[in-house]
């Protein structure tokens, strides 16, 4: 039986080519076999169906409503009875385009939709270059969903990097984080898993981050590593480049001894944080 304050959360860490069928067959395989071992809530990787390249954005993307990719996610949350965090797809809407997590209830509902805010426009010198901002629009919001378990909040990759924006998520009352992500083989070994701590420990959450599995043939090498740190900063589990499923159990009562015992959101003293910044 699954009681409300523990439930298992599974992170799908699937290979992604350049093949929109083939990713979607990939993460329908994964969402079952987490379904099978008992996972209430899924989350899928930044761009899991398709390629993460400038190029491959466009040709990809869908509108919600007309989305063959949203349509399958919805009808596997309804059918198995479980939330899924749509990792993240190229959305297209009018002219715009947007990179993009569509999240899903247990009536196959979407729940939450957060565009990413922090586009990755980066150039380390002769190893990774990108610029998502030459497709991608800027989303404009900070994403919160509620479950039947707790609050949620969403956010993309490069927004794990801007810690402003989960404080405001555990301000308004989340207690689990869950941010679709496609870091490098450069930035990954170098950021990942400190960023992950530090954002889990700071904000006393459950912090997950999934990423698409390593494709060697593609020009963008994920760094893979999905990862789950507990609410004192404990990694609870952490796969490798390679696809697979990481599960682990999120524990609220553990989370509320946490604030208890080490009362940082407490402790805050508000009065001195606020700064005139242009
Ligand atoms: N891919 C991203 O959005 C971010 C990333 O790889 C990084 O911050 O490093």
């Amino acid at each position: 039986m699954c009681q409300k304050n523990k439930f298992k959360i599974a992170l799908c860490q699937t290979l992604v080519e350049d093949n929109k069928e083939n990713n979607i067959k990939r993460v329908v395989k994964l969402i079952e076999e987490a379904v099978d071992n008992g996972a209430k809530i899924i989350s899928l990787g930044e761009m899991f169906n398709c390629p993460y390249r400038n190029d491959a954005f466009k040709i990809y993307a869908e509108e919600e409503g007309k989305s063959e990719t949203l349509n399958i996610l919805s009808s596997i949350a309804k059918e198995k009875g479980v939330y899924i965090i749509g990792g993240s797809v190229p959305e297209k809407e009018g002219e715009k385009y947007y990179n993009t997590s569509f999240v899903f209830d247990k009536e196959g509902k979407i729940v939450g939709k957060h565009r990413k805010v922090h586009l990755f426009d980066i150039d380390i010198k002769d190893r990774v270059k990108m610029k998502e901002s030459d497709t991608f629009s800027y989303g404009k919001n900070i994403t919160v969903f509620d479950t039947q378990y707790c609050k949620v909040g969403i956010a993309i990759c490069y927004d794990m990097r801007f810690p402003e924006i989960f404080r405001i998520m555990v301000q308004k009352g989340v207690k689990l984080i869950i941010v679709p992500a496609a870091f490098n083989y450069v930035t990954g070994p170098a950021h990942w898993e400190i960023i992950i701590r530090g954002r889990a420990m700071d904000n006393q959450v459950y912090f997950c981050a999934v990423s698409p599995a390593r494709n060697e043939n593609e020009s963008y090498l994920a760094y893979g590593h999905s990862i789950i740190c507990d609410p004192f900063g404990k990694i609870l589990g952490e796969l490798d480049e390679k696809e697979g499923i990481l599960y682990s159990e999120i524990d609220l009562d553990y989370l509320e001894k946490v604030r208890s015992e080490l009362p940082l959101l407490k402790h805050r003293r508000l009065d001195l944080y606020s700064v005139n910044e242009k």
